[in-house]
């Protein structure tokens, strides 16, 4: 348990301090494509205007990922912006583990393993295959196999999903088509690796936050059971359903590669399963699929006694695997540690798709409360639907609820995810991102007016880009068109910084008005801490504000 903060005596005021965090809006590095700069944002314009606000790094070193190369994402971002510094994140440990040959001597890696030695049975891998570095890395994935044949396992089989949502949008083959090379090479008579199964990331097995089961369902249908639409092959099921969904690559549906008519691997008895991915969000559900005696979610029909590992402890309060490959970073200390420490009332919000990273994200990976007298978490349940269908989500209903919690004064710290600018951007419309945008923008604009009513402070910030870079540029800065002329659009997260802006009712120049620059989103907390007039402690990386 941390030590209560130390109060400043220098910021007093009536009204709370309340987080915004605007999921995936960034500023835009080109005209072209940035559907935050050519939305109608009246009121974060005016902001801009009367309040200080600075910008801020979102990815790469900046948030604890492997190179500054590395877009931003929101575990990374709502990690630093919850626990005041950078951990090496997962992205990281898992390359080193690898690199370094710590995972293989792992008791985890041993055992599944030797278990599939043993009973002469499958290992199984399954996961996200790109290079997106967000939620997994093929690289890792390769790697693992090669030391699974060196250490004598004889079968392999593959569970892969198709990404486009960290990676260009249709890039599936650029992965899938190398990886069924790199598989075949490795094959001979004492060792047989295969794909085995497939399916869009955003149609089966990564579903989170419990929002739509049947994707997990769908998943286990599809890996385990070896039920669904059998192809020879993935990079015919790739073909065959893009021509016929005309989905892009998160939204293909599922697949079995069967040979006479059978699939080849199923998942049985006897058989180790690896979870590859190592962000804990996505993974949650399907872990639970494979753990747990009892399921209500779904009828698994069969479920098989195997050796079942994640890539990474996905839950540090929970324990959830029971067994994975690589311990996460020991993110501790966190800004919700502090202020209950300190007894100070939080108040935590966003709608289902966001819900856990404003909690579970924000607090390290922790899905509890540190102290249930002084939280509350409120989710408002998202709709299951394409979210360019509904762009401006369930913004409305979030500020409803924020508005009357600032109202009735009884926290003294809110924090909340919008998730429009993330969420809708990674569905590459960029119509429906700047219907976002605008829907989000007036939702900020009630909060931003119950806020000075109240005497509060509101700090709007993002946790990495993604709305401000909508089309895919070439090297030179160009947009990439398509061959009907269309510009390329881009699903993924951007590299660009987010904004913070602080919008203070009450200033009296307690604070430099000139907020400090070249700092990262992990500044957030100790920003926070000294809004509330509270001293951060020495281990935070420093506030954007310098009091005087
Ligand atoms: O949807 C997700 O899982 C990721 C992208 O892979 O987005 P975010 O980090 O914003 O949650
Ligand atoms: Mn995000
Ligand atoms: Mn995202």
């Amino acid at each position: 348990m941390v030590d209560a903060l130390k109060k400043m005596g220098k910021i007093s005021r009536k009204g709370p301090v309340v987080l915004v965090i605007m999921d995936g809006v960034g500023f835009g590095k080109y005209k072209e494509g940035d559907a935050v700069a050519s939305s109608r944002t009246g009121t974060l314009n005016k902001l801009y205007k009367a309040y200080p606000w600075t910008k801020l790094k979102a990815h790469g070193t900046a948030v604890g990922l492997p190179s500054d190369d590395d877009m931003g994402n929101s575990e990374v971002g709502h990690n630093a912006m919850g626990c005041g510094r950078v951990f090496a994140q997962g992205a990281k440990l898992v390359n080193a583990s690898i690199s370094t040959g710590a995972m293989y001597e792992g008791t985890t890696w041993k055992k599944l393993i030797n278990n599939a030695k043993e009973k002469q049975s499958t290992l199984h891998f399954i996961g996200l295959l790109s290079d997106g570095n967000v939620h997994s890395h093929i690289d890792n994935l390769k790697a693992m196999i090669v030391q699974a044949k060196k250490e004598g396992v004889s079968k392999v089989r593959v569970h892969a999903l198709l990404d486009g949502r960290d990676v260009g949008e249709l890039s599936a083959l650029e992965y899938f088509d190398p990886f069924e090379e790199f598989l075949s090479g490795l094959n001979d008579e004492g060792f047989d690796a295969k794909i085995a199964s497939g399916g869009g990331r955003m149609v089966i097995t990564m579903d989170r936050y419990n929002a739509n089961w049947n994707m997990v369902k769908k998943g286990w249908e599809t890996h385990v059971l070896g039920e669904g639409r059998m192809f020879d092959s993935a990079h015919e099921a790739i073909v065959t359903l893009r021509e016929e969904s005309k989905a892009i690559d998160q939204d293909l549906p599922p697949f079995v590669i069967a040979k006479d008519g059978k699939p080849v691997g199923t998942i049985e008895d006897g058989d180790s399963v690896i979870l590859f991915n190592f962000r804990g969000d996505r993974a949650l559900e399907i872990t639970k699929a494979f753990e747990a005696e009892e399921l209500t979610e779904f009828d698994r029909k069969r479920r098989p006694d195997i050796e079942y590992a994640g890539m990474m402890e996905y839950d540090g309060d929970l324990h959830v695997p029971a067994q994975f490959l690589v311990t996460p970073p020991a993110i501790d200390k966190t800004l919700a540690e502090y202020l209950c420490a300190s007894k100070v009332k939080q108040f935590s919000i966003s709608e289902t798709q966001k819900f856990g990273h404003i909690t579970y994200f924000f607090n390290g990976n922790r899905s509890g409360k540190f102290d249930a007298s002084l939280e509350e978490y409120v989710e408002i349940l998202s709709d299951i639907v394409p979210f360019e269908e509904r762009p401006w989500m369930k913004c409305a209903e979030i500020a409803d609820r924020v508005i009357k919690e600032v109202e009735n004064g009884d926290w003294d710290f809110i924090k909340l995810n919008f998730p429009n600018g993330d969420m809708v951007g990674h569905t590459g419309n960029y119509q429906a991102v700047v219907c976002s945008m605008e829907g989000l923008d007036l939702q900020i604009g009630r909060i931003y007016k119950a806020v000075m009513e109240a005497g509060g402070v509101m700090v709007i910030t993002a946790d990495h880009g993604n709305a401000d870079d909508m089309f895919e540029h070439a090297k030179d800065g160009s947009v990439k068109y398509k061959e009907n002329g269309d510009p390329q659009a881009k699903t993924s997260h951007s590299l660009n910084p987010v904004p913070c802006i602080i919008c203070d009712s009450n200033y009296q120049g307690e604070y430099e008005t000139e907020l400090k620059s070249g700092l990262g989103i992990s500044s957030i907390a100790a920003t926070c801490m000294n809004l509330l007039d509270f001293e951060s402690p020495s281990e935070y990386d420093p506030s954007i504000i310098t009091v005087k």
